[in-house]
């Protein structure tokens, strides 16, 4: 499956509807089954233990969320248009202009969907725009150019492909005088283990435009696409200063880019048992893996997850806590206390629930005494890595940094914030766009020293609003 029939005129793109899916449907036990299985196999590669509590569920929960990301499969536009079209009178023949249901523009923006890409298995987040131009005196009812968008958002997809198969079927489902699709995508960055140590200001996110039109939308400098422009313009997006796809930036999931290949090259070869794992995740969600752009798929999946793997740097994390560690019969002189902060270290990791990542910044607060220097930023930087690049919950991975920095300080005084976007709770599920999570671990004085943690949140304050989002 996967490409679909409405480019072709028939704008049933195959099954029936899968509504809810929470309880899934008797047909659909067998593949869910299977997903669970080969998400075991995943799980055993990277050495982890399948039965361990975090663990247990996660096969049956990563089976829902491919089940669910894929639901547009299972989906016919033509269910979704059919009855929402409404007459609405438009102007009289010999009045000048256009307004009604003949000729006036209609745009909705910023509606937030998310995708799979198709190249790497990851959730993509989108903000599109969809506009068109009535004709035959009818509208469509506004939610349906979300949902039909979403139809299409819940496959695996690439930012252009999205683009032209929702405007696609919209032009065939309304049958206005033209559709138009802005979308603007943000992929994460894949971080590469290998060098993250050496940089750690990798850019987390990757960001493209697309657009797309049919009807009247078809001629890119067509006075129609003016006032698009400008009906988004009012929402503070301007297309001239975006970044336009071209045809030079063909890879734009960081999978493909020619460093992700030449990174890869370096590192071990993938564990052909996990490859075959995830190409059976494909089929079982009706994909045909042997479709072109799905190819490498499931060896960049299992690249990925392989980073979560993580144990090479138990070695370098240990060589390097061991010669750092200070004496613990000192104590910090509180008199004079002085706070030092390493704010913003950037983190990745990877939800242990859902497999899906969560990513953010981490700030961490000690005290210094004089003639004391501060922790390299560099070691506290791999620490933060170190507990990143695995299988985590948040509260785990902040509680961890806190007890590996505490030894290393006079005293043991350590507080530590996390802030973090988890895709698990905006890609799918309950799908609340732009949340983020804060937690905080406090070991000593800073639990009781309230002058002391309220110094420390002034900092983080400062700095989370001059952050560059
Ligand atoms: N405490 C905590 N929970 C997390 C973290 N990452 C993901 N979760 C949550 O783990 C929970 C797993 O819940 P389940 O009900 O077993 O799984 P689910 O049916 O996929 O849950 P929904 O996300 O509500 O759809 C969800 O509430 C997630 O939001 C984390 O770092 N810390
Ligand atoms: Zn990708």
């Amino acid at each position: 499956m996967g490409c679909l029939d409405e480019g072709n005129g028939d704008i049933e793109n195959g099954v029936s509807i899968g509504c809810g899916e929470v309880g899934f449907e008797e047909e659909a036990k067998p593949d869910i089954a299977a997903i669970e299985e080969a998400v075991k196999v995943l799980l055993l590669g990277l050495g982890e233990d399948v039965n361990r509590e975090g663990l247990r569920k996660t096969p049956l929960r990563v089976a829902k969320a491919f089940r669910e990301g894929t639901r547009g499969y299972r989906q016919k536009v033509k269910d979704i248009v059919e009855g929402a079209l409404f007459p609405e009178a438009g102007l009289e023949n010999n009045r000048i202009g256009h307004a009604g249901g003949a000729g006036g523009l209609v745009i909705v923006r910023d509606l937030d969907l998310y995708s799979y890409c198709e190249s790497c298995l990851l959730p993509f987040q989108i903000k599109c725009h969809v506009g068109y131009v009535p004709s035959g005196q009818r509208v469509v009812g506004l939610s349906k150019l979300s949902r039909v968008a979403d139809v299409f958002a819940k496959r695996l997809q690439e930012p252009q492909r999205l683009a032209d198969e929702v405007c696609s079927a919209l032009y065939q489902g309304i049958k206005p005088a033209g559709v138009a699709l802005v979308l603007q995508c943000t992929h994460i960055h894949f971080p590469d283990i290998e060098s993250i140590f050496l940089e750690s200001s990798q850019q987390a996110w990757l960001k493209t435009l697309v657009l797309s039109g049919s009807g009247i939308f078809d001629d890119r400098k067509a006075d129609v696409w003016s006032d698009f422009f400008c009906l988004l313009k009012f929402r503070g997006i301007e297309i001239e200063k975006v970044h336009l796809r071209g045809s030079s930036d063909q890879w734009w999931c960081p999978s493909l880019s020619a460093l992700s290949a030449k990174v890869s090259s370096k590192t071990v070869p993938v564990n052909p048992a996990m490859v075959t794992a995830v190409s059976s995740i494909l089929k079982s969600l009706g994909e045909d893996s042997l479709r072109k752009e799905l190819t490498g798929t499931p060896g960049r999946f299992v690249k990925w997850m392989m980073n979560f793997q993580s144990i090479d740097m138990d070695v370098k994390l240990n060589g390097s806590l061991s010669g750092d560690t200070f004496d613990p019969d000192r104590e910090v002189n509180f008199k004079d206390r002085q706070i030092h902060c390493e704010l913003n270290l950037p983190f990745w990791s990877q939800c242990e629930h859902h497999i899906l990542p969560f990513h953010g910044v981490v700030h961490i607060g000690y005290f210094i005494s004089e003639g004391f220097d501060p922790i390299a930023k560099s070691l506290v930087q791999s620490i933060v890595h170190f507990y990143g690049f695995k299988l985590q919950v948040q509260e785990r991975l902040t509680r961890q940094i806190a007890e590996t920095i505490a030894p290393l300080l006079l005293g043991g005084h350590v507080i530590v914030v996390v802030e973090a976007s988890h895709t698990c709770m905006i890609s799918r599920g309950i799908e609340k766009f732009g949340s983020s999570t804060a937690t905080i671990a406090v070991l000593g004085h800073f639990s009781t020293d309230l002058a002391a943690k309220a110094m420390f949140f002034q900092s983080v304050a400062s700095a989370t609003t001059s952050r560059v989002q």
